[in-house]
């Protein structure tokens, strides 16, 4: 096995146009992880600068999924440790890592079909609302406030992802493109400092999926987010990462900037090579 790690790479200008990398706010320490006789994963390290965008890479069942989930809190792994701004948060429950900054959105929708485009992005507020519920039942005082604060979040969530249009619409309604883009507003709507996004261009064609990068990238601009990304189309891959992590049968095979990690033969082996 080859791991293709430059810890100088980050220095060096990324492929993306010169996106200023922070110190390590992500860290993951040989982590494994097992369903029984199944190793998801095996040992895995790797670490994600504030203000990067950090791919994941690899084939099916090479468990990318189990990482982010190990990540924000669904599954506990048997071994390692993960540090976020150096504060470790082993039997941690998802909703404690997405109050702590951390927000994901997920390979298969997780909104509500029935409900507006509003309501469902309204949904990533919950975390932030702090009155109890008989005032905001009510709708006085303090919960009114709060409330009106909320609804002025989500309204500039939705200006920025361009769905003014769509505010009133049943998100099931939507083409599925949209529908990503409302997920992506869910999990903004958190106002997360790391971004988790299991891959947000799944079944997109082409247009949908440049839009979907540009939106990734202006996240990252302008709120100053990092961004870990699950992503299968290679092309999305090398043109938005900053560092690719790649993933064979629950191991890492490779990790560095993406021209490196394109080139690995490995990672050509296990990954490129082969058709997703
Ligand atoms: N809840 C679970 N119970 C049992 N096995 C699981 C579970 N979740 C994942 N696995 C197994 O762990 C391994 C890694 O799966 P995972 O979904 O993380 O891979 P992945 O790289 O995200 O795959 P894909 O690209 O197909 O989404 C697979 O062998 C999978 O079958």
């Amino acid at each position: 096995m080859k791991i293709v790690d430059d810890p100088g790479v980050v220095a060096a200008p990324p492929a993306t146009g010169g996106r200023k990398l922070g110190e390590v706010i992500l860290d993951v320490r040989n982590i494994s992880l097992a369903f029984g006789g199944v190793k998801a994963l095996t040992d895995i390290s790797f670490d994600v600068r504030e203000h990067e965008v950090r791919a994941i890479i690899g084939p099916n069942g090479a468990g990318k999924s189990s990482l982010l989930n190990c990540i924000n809190g669904v599954y506990q792994p048997q071994e390692g440790t993960i540090t976020f701004r150096g504060r470790g948060f082993h039997h941690m429950k998802s909703r404690q890592v997405a109050e702590m900054g951390i927000a994901r959105t997920f390979q298969n929708l997780a909104l509500f079909k029935g409900m507006s485009v509003l309501d469902n992005i309204m949904t990533g507020r919950n975390l932030r609302i702090r009155s109890n519920l008989l005032l905001q039942a009510l709708r006085i005082g303090p919960a009114e406030r709060e409330e009106t604060r909320h609804r002025e979040a989500v309204e500039r969530i939705i200006d920025f992802l361009e769905i003014q249009p769509y505010r009133k619409v049943p998100v099931g309604q939507l083409p599925y493109g949209l529908q990503k883009r409302v997920d992506l507003g869910r999990a903004l709507a958190m106002e997360p400092q790391v971004l988790l996004l299991d891959e947000p261009m799944a079944g997109m064609n082409l247009e949908e999926k440049q839009d979907m990068c540009r939106f990734i990238l202006d996240v990252n601009d302008e709120f100053g987010t990092t961004v870990v990304l699950i992503e299968h189309d290679m092309g999305v891959v090398m043109d938005i990462s900053d560092r690719v992590v790649v993933l064979d049968y629950g191991r890492k095979i490779g990790d560095g900037v993406p021209h490196v990690v394109r080139n690995d033969p490995d990672v050509i082996k296990a990954y490129l090579g082969t058709q997703h």
